[in-house]
Parts: structure tokens; sequence; C-alpha cells
């Protein structure tokens, strides 16, 4: 299917004016792709240039100084190097990344000038996101319009919510038997994802109609990467708390088929919601 087709643009111009079209407009393609784009949602492409050129920054650290926050598998922050081993393809993929949230430990100024300021104003950004999106779904789900506002309270002890700065490495020969990002469903709630021009490789899966074991034998359909609108995408607990009426679904990072893949930058904000709240769908089964 054709990208435009599967996954479409939504604005969040006048959102509270528009409150009815936009929550219409979320809940059919959280019905059907599990994947949208949002534009007009008030980061600018300077704060988003901003946010990445630090997460280059980043990485472009030494081994040993990444190494000094390293991954923690029982808080899932930190950084990791070519470690995620996927199911789906009994793989490791092919990046590096750093998890964080609000009261982790972050690198200092002095290894990255900025990396608290720019990330922590970036992250309340994507919160109120978040928070717009969580809010119409809520009400189209019949609950109260700050029901998920509650649960993913990222300020209360318990929040899992994480921001994640992913790269990918620059590979010389094609993707043959390798994988940048695995096939997978994300976890948590609610995904956005920051991506930057002319930085493609991340493919989806045609959404409700797939029925196979990680999409295994469906046609994925290919994103442009774009420096502004903003990839959305529903995880298995918003699914589960929906009644399976929002689906999550599969998707992948390649590299090129053929011949060299430049770096590819990408960073998430995973809306996973606090630990102690409990996901019930409106059926309550
Ligand atoms: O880098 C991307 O475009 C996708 C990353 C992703 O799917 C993930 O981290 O869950
Ligand atoms: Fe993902």
């Amino acid at each position: 299917m054709e990208e435009k087709q599967l996954v479409p643009a939504i604005s969040l111009r006048d959102f509270e004016s528009r409150r009815d079209i936009i929550t219409k407009e979320l809940v059919d393609a959280c019905e059907h792709a599990g994947f949208l784009k949002l534009v007009d949602h008030g980061i600018t492409r300077e704060e988003i240039e901003a946010q990445f050129a630090i997460s280059k920054a980043y990485f472009d650290l030494p081994l040993d100084v990444k190494a000094r926050i390293p991954h923690d598998v029982k808080t899932n922050n930190g950084w990791e190097y070519k470690s995620q081993l996927r199911p789906s393809t009994n793989a490791i993929d092919q990046k590096e990344s750093f998890w964080l949230m609000k009261n982790s430990q972050w690198p200092s100024d002095e290894e990255v000038p900025g990396f608290r300021k720019t990330t922590s104003q970036f992250m309340a950004k994507c919160e109120r996101i978040s928070d717009q999106v969580l809010s119409c779904l809520s009400v189209a789900l019949g609950f109260e319009e700050d029901y998920f506002r509650k649960a993913m309270d990222v300020n209360a002890e318990d929040s899992l919510t994480q921001l994640r700065l992913l790269h990918y490495m620059a590979s010389e020969k094609g993707a043959a038997g390798t994988w940048r990002a695995g096939t997978h469903t994300d976890i948590g709630c609610l995904t956005l994802l920051f991506q930057r021009d002319g930085e493609d490789g991340l493919e989806i899966c045609p959404g409700r109609e797939s029925c196979h074991s990680y999409g295994i034998g469906d046609t994925f359909t290919p994103l442009s990467a774009e420096t502004g609108p903003i990839v959305v995408n529903i995880g298995d607990m918003l699914m589960a708390w929906s009644d399976d009426r929002l689906k999550a679904n599969f998707h992948r990072v390649r590299a090129k088929e053929v011949g060299p893949s430049p770096d590819r930058y990408s960073i998430a904000y995973f809306n996973t919601g606090r630990k102690n709240v409990v996901m019930q769908g409106p059926k309550k089964t």
C-alpha cells in the first residue's frame, strides 16, 4: 500500500477547537495501520535539529565515556551497543542507543554541553503532545479525558516513560542478513518517533490485516524519513488497554538492500506509563 494512504498526516493545529475532528482522525489511524504522522505539533524544525545535534554529540563520544552509564537491564536505562537481540530475527540489531528517563543518570555537561537543558525541554514538549493525543484516545475509548494523563504522569515515582536516542552505524555492504532493528511491536502505550530528512529505513506492516507471527510473509511499507513530522504508533499496552481496538503494529528498520548505507539517527519518546497503574480496557474483561 502507498505510504500516504496507510499512514495519514494529522494536524494538531488549533487543538482545542478541532479536538473532535482530530480525535476522529487519530482513532481511524490507530484502529487500522496503528501508525500516523503528526504535523503542526508545536515542536519546531530547529528544536528537532538541536536535539539531533545533542544526540550526535553523545554518540560521537569515545566508547569508554559512553560506557560510564551502561545499560541496566533492571531499569532499561543507559547505553547499549550492538546488544539488542530480537526474537523475530534471532539477530542483534546493528545499532547503539541511549535510554533515559527524568530521574535516571544523564551525561554531564562536560561530556555533552547542553545535554540536560536541551533534552529536558524536548521531553517536556513530547509529554505535552503525547498528552493531547492520549486525551483524545481516552475520550474515544469511553474514559474520562484525563484518564491516561494520570496513568502517564512522568513525575510519579513509578513512571516508566523513557526517551531513547538511537544511532544506526553506517555500513559498507547491503542489508542482506542484517537488521538495523528487527521486526517488533513497541511494548509501551504510545511512541513518538523523530527522524531526519533522507535517513530512511523504517518499514511498517499493513496493520489490522496482519495476522502473521512477526508479520513474516506480510509486505512491509517503507516510510520516508522527514525532519518535522512525528511518526506516532500504538504499543502493546495501549492495544490491551483498548480491548484490542487500537492496533500495535509490527515495524522494523533496514539498511539499504544493496551498497553502502549512511549513518541513521532517530529519537523515540516511549509513553510507557506508571508501573503501579492497572491497565484494563473499557470491557473490563
Ligand atoms: O529508529 C526507528 O526509526 C525506529 C526505532 C524503533 O522502532 C524502536 O526503538 O522501537
Ligand atoms: Fe519500535
